[in-house]
């Protein structure tokens, strides 16, 4: 970091060890989470992949779109979710997973906002993908 840049989101949270700990728990939330789970694409693909598999990805993810060194090598959100067919209500569950894991770890509102903005980023490639998630935009 140069001295007169304003730091980083991923070095305000704290870099990895922090960010890993907030991933850990929202995807043990979202894992065992009835409301997405119902979704039997996204049931089946819980049970499929290994909870510390999916930690991983995630937390390169958000690590990489949080402006740290690390650079995510996993597939693109479209190609992960696409056959998963979320739908809006499933969307704000996780969103609701999210946010009980920005609690329970107080992070900051000012950071928490910034994740969730970049979270939200990805809804398009994640939930329009879906046949179910209503007619195209008109
Ligand atoms: C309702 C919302 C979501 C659900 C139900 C969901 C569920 C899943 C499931 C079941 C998989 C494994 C797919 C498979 O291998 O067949 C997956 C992969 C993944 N998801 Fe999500 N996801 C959601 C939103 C998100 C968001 C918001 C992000 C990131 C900001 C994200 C990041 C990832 C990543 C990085 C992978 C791994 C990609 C890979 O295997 O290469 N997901 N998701």
């Amino acid at each position: 970091m140069q001295p007169d840049q304003s730091p980083s989101l991923y070095d305000r949270l704290g870099g990895v060890y922090n960010i890993a700990v907030v991933v850990d728990d929202l995807i043990d939330r979202v894992m065992a989470d009835d409301r997405l789970n119902k979704n039997p694409a996204v049931d089946e693909a819980h049970h499929r992949v290994t909870p510390p598999g999916f930690k991983y990805f995630v937390t390169e993810m958000v690590c990489w779109a949080a402006g740290g060194p690390q650079q995510y090598s996993g597939r693109s959100m479209g190609d992960s979710h696409r056959h998963l067919h979320i739908t809006e209500d499933e969307w704000a569950a996780f969103m609701d997973d999210l946010h009980q894991s920005l609690t329970k770890f107080h992070v900051p509102a000012a950071e928490g906002r910034e994740l969730v903005t970049i979270v939200e980023s990805t809804k398009d490639a994640i939930v329009a993908a879906s046949p179910r998630s209503g007619p195209p935009p008109a």
